[in-house]
């Protein structure tokens, strides 16, 4: 294990070619067991404020906040909705592993609760594992998606000791991944069509992309600093560049929108917008805005009658999703009189699952830049991090994986 300036430890299979600078790593390794890393939720009543604790240690979260989100999860009986999706998700990628014949197992560890990240390192380590490629459940880049995930792989190696014998890649943050994208496309062509049989024409509807908000600093450092991504970072270009593709590609089935030309394949233009929700921090704190609630609002006053929700943010349905989309978008679109339809998250979906094992297969076989799939120009996004990417200043340094020495 290497730790440079308390900053970043690079430990692939790969390394040397990380080292050299390389973006991409096109060496070939033989990983012995995918290790399916997730954020973890409670699992009933006692399980809520030791989990929230966790997940807010040492980030400045204020008491009224937690409270709240206590309550949300209370309302679900204390447990969140994320721990089954992982096991379907785990179950989903193991049956496509197997379809295709490929002989590597799924090991499942969360960064706030249990089973954690350190507990699937010593069940790997158990059964003879050392070469580990890593799935997070998350796709885009910032400090709370992408870095601490491999801060936390980096602590777990530390806490059990497996730092000299076990490795640890990751998969590159997959948001413009067609496996990723491909849910969304469906869920916008059936939610556009949903609003159309209702009578809404496209002039009266409005497509709110979702994502959760980060403080503006973590937005700022998102992503390499040398690519020039502007104020709020990698993280809102990269959902603004899959945001254009899904409405792109949603508007090219004519019959399915009012207003569409058949011949050309173009509709109408909908309207769409990038919006926020699950800001936490204490408001004197600059986070990514608009808020999805204050957006609707504001569009119901400029006479849209019919919204069609996507949470390109997410991977699943949990907490985030259930709560502030299901629960209190939907409230604040009927305050207002706008008809509100939610897409699905990607799940289980055939392409996401088979795309997380393309993920895979693309570092195993180091396949070459040119022939992986990316569905924005911003992509395929990194293998290895750049120096600096997504640090965060608030939290302190911490050693992490799958980046580059500065
Ligand atoms: C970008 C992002 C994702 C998407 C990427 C990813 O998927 O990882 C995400 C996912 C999730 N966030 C989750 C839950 C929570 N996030 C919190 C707090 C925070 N999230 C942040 C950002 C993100 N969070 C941030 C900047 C904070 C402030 C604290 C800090 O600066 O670090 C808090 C504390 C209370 C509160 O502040 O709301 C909770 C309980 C759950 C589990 C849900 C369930 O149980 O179903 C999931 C999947
Ligand atoms: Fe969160």
């Amino acid at each position: 294990m290497t730790i440079s300036n308390g900053e970043y430890v690079v430990l692939n299979a790969a390394s040397a070619e990380a080292a050299s600078g390389a973006e991409h790593v096109t060496t070939p390794v033989d990983y012995d067991a995918i290790l399916l890393a997730s954020f973890g939720g409670p699992e009933g009543q006692d399980d809520v404020i030791p989990f929230l604790r966790n997940v807010t240690r040492g980030r400045g979260i204020p008491e009224e906040r937690l409270e709240e989100v206590a309550h949300h999860y209370r309302a679900f009986g204390g447990v969140s909705p994320i721990n089954d999706q992982n096991r379907e998700l785990k179950a989903a990628l193991e049956a496509e592993l197997e379809r295709r014949g490929i002989d590597l197992p799924v090991i499942w560890g969360n960064r706030n609760w249990t089973p954690y990240v350190r507990d699937a390192l010593t069940e790997a380590n158990e059964r003879g594992f050392t070469k580990l490629i890593a799935i997070g459940t998350s796709a885009y880049s910032s400090f709370s998606s992408c870095r601490q995930y491999r801060e936390d792989y980096a602590i777990a190696l530390e806490e059990t000791g497996l730092g000299d014998t076990m490795s640890i890649d990751k998969v590159r943050q997959f948001f413009d991944h067609p496996g990723f994208v491909q849910p969304f496309i469906d869920g916008v062509k059936q939610g556009l069509a949903d609003v159309a049989a209702k009578g809404f024409t496209p002039e009266q509807t409005h497509v709110l992309f979702s994502t959760h908000s980060i403080p503006s600093s973590d937005a700022e450092r998102s992503g390499p600093a040398s690519r020039g991504f502007g104020p709020e970072g990698a993280y809102a270009a990269q959902h603004l560049a899959v945001a254009e593709v899904v409405m792109h590609e949603a508007k090219t089935v004519p019959e399915l929108v009012e207003g569409a030309d058949a011949s050309t394949g173009s509709a109408t233009e909908i309207a769409w917008s990038l919006v926020y929700q699950s800001r936490s921090g204490p408001p004197s704190m600059p986070w990514l805005e608009p808020d999805i609630n204050d957006s609707i609002a504001e569009l119901a006053g400029k006479g849209i009658k019919a919204v069609v929700i996507v949470p390109l943010g997410f991977v699943s349905d949990h907490m985030e999703v259930k709560w502030d989309l299901d629960t209190e978008a939907m409230e604040t679109s009927a305050e207002h009189d706008v008809f509100a339809v939610r897409v699905p998250t990607p799940g289980v979906h055939a392409a996401y699952v088979s795309g997380l094992i393309d993920l895979v297969l693309e570092r195993r076989d180091g396949v070459p830049v040119e022939d992986r799939p990316a569905m924005t120009d911003l992509g395929p996004w990194y293998d290895v991090c750049r120096p600096g990417c997504c640090e965060n200043k608030r939290a302190g340094f911490k050693p992490a994986l799958a980046g580059v020495l500065p």
